[in-house]
């Protein structure tokens, strides 16, 4: 089963942001992307609001409740109270949890949940009361004990984080990241009945040996190249594309 492939609206939003102008609109690229074949819309909301802003989300959750009631909604961030407030308010399917400070400039690390367990479990619950599935981002490293915790504190899926994997993309280390570290820890997790998600610098070229070494994989989000390539190739071509890489058949 291909991954599915979920399009992040950040960087949309920060080429909106430049200017007083609702445009480009987060709305209007994320129905091109869900019309030509994406799974679902992801998000990542920081506290200065420098791309996505607050008030997008129940636009974009209003054109999935219209549009496309199939679409996944997928909320990523730090668990603030503000945060989770958020995510009660616009229901998604998923929320990705990542251990981000506010003044991080992108996503360059995963939970250590064994040390974040008391702040993890509660909000865990609480959004599982709402029937929300939950996805930690996760070191691709991440040890065992790391993701039996995951599991026990009731995480659904694991988020891996593949930035050093798109870093090693052209050079020789990307064979151990793949198969030694990102294969291994998916493996794992998969074992201990965790879902696998991936994530971050996955592009149209590194994701077709991503998925090919990790067959279980569920969902990739993709914001930056995917972006990229819509500038290049308009949005409809690049999710065409993304959807192959991931193993679909367009
Ligand atoms: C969690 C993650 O992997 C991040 O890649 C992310 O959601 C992108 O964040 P920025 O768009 O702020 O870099
Ligand atoms: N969870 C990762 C994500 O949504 C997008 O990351 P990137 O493709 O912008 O690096």
């Amino acid at each position: 089963m291909p991954a599915s492939l979920s399009v992040n609206l950040n960087a949309i939003a920060q080429l909106r942001n430049r200017r007083d102008l609702p445009w480009p609109s987060v709305e209007h690229f994320g129905r091109i992307a869900l019309k030509s074949g994406a799974h679902g819309l992801t998000v990542h909301p920081r506290p200065d609001e420098r791309h996505i802003r607050f008030a997008d989300l129940p636009v974009i959750r209003a054109l999935i409740d219209r549009e496309f009631p199939q679409a996944e909604f997928n909320i990523e961030g730090y668990p603030t109270d503000h945060f989770i407030g958020l995510c009660l308010e616009n229901r998604p399917d998923q929320v990705t949890l990542v251990p981000d400070d506010p003044s991080q400039s992108t996503s360059d690390h995963g939970w250590d949940v064994i040390a974040s367990r008391e702040l993890l479990e509660p909000v865990i619950a609480r959004l599982k009361e709402q029937d929300i599935r939950i996805s930690l981002f996760t070191d691709g490293d991440a040890s065992a004990r790391q993701l039996q915790a995951a599991r026990d504190i009731g995480a659904d899926r694991i988020e891996l984080y593949t930035g050093p994997y798109g870093g090693c993309f052209d050079a020789p280390e990307k064979e151990r990241e793949l198969a030694e570290v990102l294969g291994e820890t998916a493996a794992l997790a998969d074992k201990l009945g965790l879902g696998v998600n991936a994530g971050h610098d996955l592009t149209v070229a590194n994701l077709p040996l991503l998925a090919s070494h990790i067959p279980h994989l569920a969902e990739v989000s993709i914001g930056h190249g995917l972006t990229a390539d819509a500038l290049e190739f308009g949005m409809a071509e690049t999710v065409r594309r993304f959807r192959e890489a991931c193993g679909e058949r367009t």
